[in-house]
Order: C-alpha cells, then sequence, then structure tokens
C-alpha cells in the first residue's frame, strides 16, 4: 500500500517545459486516471512517477519516501505499457518470471507467484506458450500479470487497452477493475478513452499542457466542471456551447428567445453549455431552438442527431431509442430545467 504524492512537478527538454509544476496527492489504494488531448504531457508524467523519465523540478514521493534519486526497479511499481513489451523468444511462464529471477527470488516462490497472477488473469493454459502464440488482449494479460508477480505497491498504466479491439477492450476493462479490487493497490492509468476514465477512475485527473484543470470523482467532473476545458473533455459526447448574452434575470439566445436564470450573474456575454443528453424535442411553441437536422446517427439504443441552428451553430441532440426523423427536416429543442451551464467570458464556470 502506498501514497503517491507529487510536489511542483516540472519536465523540460532542453528549452521547452512540457510540465509545469503539477501537484496531486494519491492516496494509498486508489485508482487514478490521467486523461487530456496529444501531447498534454500524460504519459510524461507517468514516466516520471516511474523513473524512467527523470524529473526536471519538484519531489515526487511514494509510500512516504521521496524517490527522486530512487532508480526505477527500487520505487515499489510495475508499469504496463500500450506495446506490451514482452520478450518474444520467452515463454508467457519465462516472461512473468523474468523479472522475479532478475532479483534472485528463491525459485520456488517464483513458481508460486507466477501461477497465482496466471489464476487471476485466466491465462494458466498459456504458460508454455510464446507470445507470438497469442492474440493481443492475452499479449496484455501477460504484460499484466508479469507486473502483478512483483508484486508493487504501485501500478503504472499506459494506455494498455488502446491495441484491442472494441470487445476485448471492454472485457479487459472489467478484468482491470476487478484486479484493483483484489489487489487493493494504488493505480495510476493514462488514457484517451473517455469510458475507461469514467468507469475505472476513483478520480480522474485532467490535464492541459502540462497542466492539471481539475481534479475529481468521474462524477463530479460529468457534473460541475470547473470550466469550459474540462466541460468539453469529459463524457462521451461533447457539450453543446453557445454564446448567450444576459439580460436582467434572464439568457437571451442566439434567436432570440429567452430563459430564466436561476441565479443573477455579473457577466454579460456568457457561454452556454449543455451536454446532448440532456436536450429533448419539444413543441415548435415550447422549444428554446430550432434547427435543420443536417446528420443524424442511429445506433439502435439512441440516436445522435446534428442540428443546425439559424445562427450556423450545430448543436448534438442524444435521443433515446430510433427517433423517426427526415434528413433536413425542422426539429424544434428543448433545454432541461437543470443540467445547464454557464461560463463566463475566460471560460469559468459561473456558479
Ligand atoms: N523526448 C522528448 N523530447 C522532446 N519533447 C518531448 C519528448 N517526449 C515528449 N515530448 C513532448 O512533451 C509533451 C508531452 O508528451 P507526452 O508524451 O507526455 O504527451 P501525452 O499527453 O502522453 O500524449 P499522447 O496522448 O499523444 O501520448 C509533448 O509536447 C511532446 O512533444
Amino acid at each position: 500500500m502506498a501514497d503517491v504524492t507529487l510536489r511542483g512537478i516540472r519536465k523540460s527538454y532542453g528549452s521547452l517545459e512540457v510540465v509545469h509544476g503539477v501537484d496531486l496527492d494519491i492516496k494509498s489504494g486508489e485508482f487514478v486516471v490521467f486523461v487530456g488531448p496529444s501531447g498534454c504531457g500524460k504519459s510524461t508524467l507517468l514516466r516520471m512517477i516511474a523513473g524512467l523519465e527523470p524529473i526536471s523540478g519538484g519531489e515526487i514521493s511514494i509510500g512516504g519516501r521521496v524517490v527522486n534519486d530512487v532508480p526505477s526497479p527500487q520505487r515499489g511499481i510495475s508499469m504496463v505499457f500500450q506495446s506490451y513489451a514482452l520478450y518474444p523468444h520467452m515463454s508467457v511462464y519465462e516472461n512473468m518470471a523474468f523479472g522475479l529471477k532478475l532479483a534472485k527470488t528463491p525459485k520456488a516462490e517464483v513458481d508460486q507467484r507466477v501461477r497465482e497472477a496466471a489464476r487471476i488473469l485466466q491465462i494458466e493454459d498459456y504458460l508454455e506458450r510464446m507470445p507470438k502464440a497469442l492474440s493481443g488482449g492475452q499479449r496484455q494479460r501477460v504484460a499484466i500479470g508479469r507486473a502483478i508477480v512483483r508484486n508493487p505497491k504501485v501500478f503504472l498504466f499506459d494506455e494498455p487497452l488502446s491495441n484491442l479491439d472494441a470487445s476485448l477492450r471492454a472485457q479487459t476493462r472489467v478484468e482491470i477493475a476487478k484486479l484493483h479490487d483484489t489487489l487493493d493497490a494504488t493505480m495510476i492509468y493514462v488514457t484517451h478513452d473517455q469510458v475507461e476514465a469514467m468507469t475505472l477512475a476513483d478520480r480522474i485527473v485532467v490535464l492541459n499542457a502540462g497542466r492539471i484543470e481539475q481534479v475529481g470523482s468521474p462524477l463530479e467532473l460529468y457534473r460541475n466542471p470547473v470550466n469550459t476545458f474540462v466541460a468539453g473533455f469529459i463524457a462521451s459526447q461533447r457539450m453543446n456551447f453557445l454564446p448567450v448574452v444576459v439580460e436582467g434575470n434572464q439568457l437571451r439566445l442566439v434567436d432570440g428567445k429567452a430563459l430564466p436564470l436561476s441565479h443573477p450573474q455579473l457577466a454579460k456575454a456568457v457561454t452556454l453549455g449543455v451536454r446532448p443528453e440532456h436536450l429533448e424535442l419539444a413543441s415548435p411553441e415550447a422549444a428554446h431552438f430550432s434547427g435543420t437536422l443536417s446528420v443524424i446517427e442511429q445506433f439502435g439504443e439512441y440516436a445522435l442527431a446534428y442540428v443546425e441552428l439559424a445562427s450556423g451553430e450545430l448543436m448534438t441532440v442524444k435521443l433515446d431509442g430510433a427517433p423517426d426523423l427526415q434528413l433536413h427536416e425542422q426539429v424544434h429543442i428543448g433545454l432541461p430545467a437543470d443540467g445547464v451551464h454557464l461560463f463566463d467570458a475566460e471560460g469559468r464556470a459561473l456558479r
């Protein structure tokens, strides 16, 4: 069991600073997911915790011990990579046992740990196979198994599922969630995938250009994003944003309709944010927006309607089931009583 603490972590490549002073407290046993757009510094941060990348400033502690100058193998961490990084000339068993043998672990104990990890991951039948004779999903389980046998205090995952197809991804995601429950270890996980972040994380850390934008539970980030960046980043379908004007106790919408404001706001020009799943079809009289249906994507269980307003803004509306809508028809949309977000000119959430 181990806390992980980051204090003022910086990283520069030459004169270019890419991580600008990150502070973060990860509790022992917590599952923390780093998300953010490509190049925001997720992998760099993870690799600095792993000791694979030197830090340019700040302090990293694992289990209460400052590890800035501790080499990676002595940090009590195990890392699982996107590329699996298995040794091609070794069997599954040998791949899993390799690190323990290097550490001069007694043979009987190596055997017991490898078999226990194989049991947890249900790869007992493949122990004698070579990696090339395994599917991508099986290889990734071996890579996870290799991490488990070392009995680390902290697991670090760098996009471990991104090479798998959709159904295997979902299956392995559930296995990782179960693993976290079984092992009770601290896990830090980097991903691009919204579903992985939302479903696996106790807390999500949203990074942008080398800085933390917000840290919170998946539902906190979904319900109370602190700014338009987090609001637009979290959730499967991007939040809709529209410019609006505050007039007294009302919001004036793009096409002239008004919406009562529950809290008076000082800002005049603001951005309204509303998630596609919180919009609904309405009668023309009750609608807050009307527009032309420019694209509809039917998923069976739900549909995404892309509606172009007269102002040129495109709104995404998520509708249950398989709505019977025709391309280019007029669609009328109602805003929910709650679930509407407001942001100031700098993109900060207004409460
Ligand atoms: N060895 C390097 N030399 C110079 N710049 C680097 C090096 N490694 C990473 N960077 C830069 O540091 C920044 C952060 O990279 P990092 O790989 O951490 O991003 P990321 O958020 O993990 O991105 P992705 O999701 O695309 O993997 C990027 O701008 C990248 O170009």
